[in-house]
């Protein structure tokens, strides 16, 4: 057995920085019965703990460590135990839980992804069977340091697509551009949403997650479909500003939007015209793409959510 009470560290000059570990990715699927109705939540849940860890990296001492082994089963007995009423209080759970119970334990990070499922209906049934949706997967981080919460949910790989009511003219011309002014176009996206909560402590009561996440992605969806598009990035403050105004319980959006260009094919080669009017026919290019990201803040809150959602 290795002899940890030694003095542990040389002075060298070199410093432990920025450290976290967890257990990363822990499929979860929670299956309630409510007589012959089934209910499904299906979670991949993430865990990340920080605190008094140098000595771990410095020394091999693994005093502090909590295994990873063991973040992974709390997650499995915390949604036997607990359930899973939603992903932002499952989190939060889990995370007072790591930081309230190990003492070196500091901080507490839980990102979930979950994804949905729909009944299969038939003959009348549909009690017990599901489908993916492959819709959108539905995000949610919970940082808790003992004292206050950071909650950003959101969502990722919602594609819509507006068959009309976008045009993209009047921008800036130089000698390289090539691209025709549009006047009826497709404006289609994959929406990479999150949005920051203004819940932090204990003391105020926590929003109710799964009507706030259904709200806000209902008014996602409405203010794309409404808005008469001059450019993808009018449409993205659109969206972002219509969670903020009604959503008291929001007060950051970050969005990160992809603009999945369609462009009219040219037929005129084989004597076919290709009218916009009626009939198109468009080819969807996967790659380049236009990236329009931007955030939405309720005015005098600080930004917190990255601006780059690759990190979240
Ligand atoms: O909505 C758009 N915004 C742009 O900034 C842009 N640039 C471009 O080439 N097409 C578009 N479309």
């Amino acid at each position: 057995m290795t002899d940890h009470s030694r003095p542990a560290r040389p002075a060298r000059p070199v410093v432990l920085g920025q450290n976290q570990y967890g257990k990363a990715e822990n499929r979860v699927v929670k299956i309630t019965r409510d007589g012959a109705t089934h209910h499904i939540r299906d979670l991949n849940v993430s865990v990340s703990l920080s605190g008094d860890m140098d000595e771990v990296h410095y020394s091999g001492s693994n005093a502090s460590v909590l295994p990873t082994d063991t973040t992974k089963n709390t997650v499995y007995a915390f949604a036997q135990e607990h359930g899973i009423e939603s992903a932002e209080q499952f989190g939060i759970h889990l995370a007072r839980h790591f930081v309230t119970s190990q003492e070196p334990i500091h901080r507490a990070r839980i990102r979930i992804e979950e994804y949905g499922w729909e009944r299969i209906e038939h003959g009348g049934k549909g009690a017990h069977s599901f489908a993916r949706t492959g819709r959108e997967t539905r995000l949610a981080q919970i940082t808790y340091d003992g004292t206050s919460w950071e909650v950003v949910s959101g969502l990722k790989d919602l594609v819509v697509l507006n068959s009309t009511d976008s045009e993209f003219w009047g921008y800036v011309k130089d000698r390289y551009t090539t691209l025709p002014e549009a006047y009826d176009r497709i404006l289609a996206t994959e929406v990479s949403a999150r949005w920051r909560f203004g819940w932090a402590d204990d003391e105020r009561p926590a929003p109710d997650w799964e009507t706030s996440y259904r709200e806000t992605g209902r008014h996602l969806l409405a203010a794309f479909a409404e808005t008469y598009s001059l450019s993808l990035q009018q449409t993205l403050y659109a969206m972002g500003s219509r969670i903020v105004e009604q959503r008291a319980e929001i007060d950051e959006v970050r969005l990160s939007l992809p603009n999945k260009h369609h462009f009219l094919v040219d037929l005129e080669p084989f004597g076919l015209k290709n009218p916009t009017e009626d009939g198109a026919v468009y080819y969807a290019a996967d790659r380049p793409y236009g990236l329009i990201e931007a955030t939405v803040l309720r005015e005098g809150c600080e930004p917190r959510i990255p601006v780059d959602l690759s990190n979240l």
